[in-house]
């Protein structure tokens, strides 16, 4: 078998001794050796007995089931070792203070996709970790992030990693240690491929209903390819294909009470998964606005996120520029949408 980098040589290497990147990289393993505890629980399904009971809601108003709270517990034990000033996570209202004099704070969703538990499909954690500022460390737009990452639990489990010098995949082994199996990953500038909860079309503003109009207009339509459509409905999932063939990642806001700005939420979904795909080549918007310069009002608030393939995400900020003109071909889009 050839030799593979291991996460900690390869964070090693990085910080060469820079206080807050060595904060940073053991940020980083921290959140690694949760995601092996976790990863753990995850692979006993439900042998492990209640995890996808709910226990509560969180901040968002979304249901928190056992496993939610467990994986935010053992998250924050765990970070307690590290150099990290605090940490904003999904499943707390409030920030987690932890040492104030630490350089560096962690956003994180300890656990994403939570609805997936019981149906054995893969989950994930995702994380950015930013330079502290106190009180303002969370309203930093992504741009800040020192590094961002996520975690997915599947068939194998696979940190993907960027630390601002390109992304990067490491597969966890039967020892637990995470090894460089994806070097340099890289998404595809164009593509065919297109992820979406088609379910809520009715609520779609005019520019996801045009753009999704043309791409299953197919061929006979002004895009003049036929795309293929892939929703796992687990961001990390749906995102870790993307970097491996491409596609774009959409939760558009919509009408529905609660999602004007969609589902997911900007500090600790979008930002990581943004300065992830632009270092892998790609690219992250609202549909008018990089996500990662969008400035967070508070910890919690939710942001459209449309992400991956860079040419198809340039299209598409050109339907939310006007909706009834971005084809070049748009009379002929003009049949599908009457
Ligand atoms: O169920 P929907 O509306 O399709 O949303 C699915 C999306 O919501 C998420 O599950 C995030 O929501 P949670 O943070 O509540 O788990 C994403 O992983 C997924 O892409
Ligand atoms: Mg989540
Ligand atoms: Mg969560």
């Amino acid at each position: 078998m050839a030799d593979h980098t291991t996460l900690d040589a390869f964070l090693d290497s990085w910080s060469g001794g820079d206080p807050t990147r060595s904060a940073t990289a053991q940020a980083i393993l921290g959140i690694c050796e949760a995601g092996r505890a976790i990863a753990a629980i995850v692979g006993r399904g439900s042998l492990e007995g209640q995890m996808a009971a709910a226990v509560g809601a969180n901040a968002g108003g979304d249901t928190q089931k056992a496993l939610d709270v467990r994986t935010h517990d053992i998250t924050v034990d765990i970070l307690r070792n590290a150099p990290v000033s605090r940490i904003g996570s999904e499943e707390a209202d409030e920030e987690v203070v932890l040492d104030e004099s630490a350089p560096v704070a962690v956003a994180i969703d300890p656990l994403d996709g939570s609805s997936n538990i019981e149906t054995n499909v893969s989950i994930g954690t995702l994380f950015g970790v930013l330079p502290e500022k106190g009180s303002e460390t969370f309203l930093q737009p992504g741009t800040a992030q020192i590094a961002a990452g996520f975690i997915v639990y599947g068939p194998a489990t696979v940190l993907v990693l960027t630390v601002g010098t390109g992304t990067n995949a490491f597969t966890m082994d039967d020892s637990g240690a995470f090894l460089l199996s994806h070097p340099d990953m890289s998404i595809p500038k164009a593509t065919k491929e297109y992820a979406i909860n088609a379910s809520n079309a009715r609520h779609w503003g005019e520019p996801m209903k045009a753009y999704v109009a043309d791409c299953q207009a197919g061929a006979e339509g002004p895009r003049e390819k036929n795309f293929n459509m892939r929703w796992v409905g687990s961001l990390v999932a749906d995102v870790f294909r993307i970097l491996v063939r491409g596609g774009v990642y959409l939760y558009p806001g919509d009408q529905r009470d609660g999602y004007g700005q969609g589902r997911l939420r900007l500090v600790y979904e979008c930002n990581p998964i943004a300065m992830i795909c632009e270092q892998a080549g790609g690219a992250a918007t609202d549909g008018t606005t990089r996500i990662l310069e969008l400035e967070p009002t508070k910890l919690h608030v939710r942001a459209p996120l449309i992400a991956g393939s860079a040419e198809e995400i340039e299209r598409i900020a050109d339907y939310y520029a006007d909706p009834r003109q971005a084809s070049p071909l748009f009379a002929k889009r003009g049949l599908f949408l009457a």
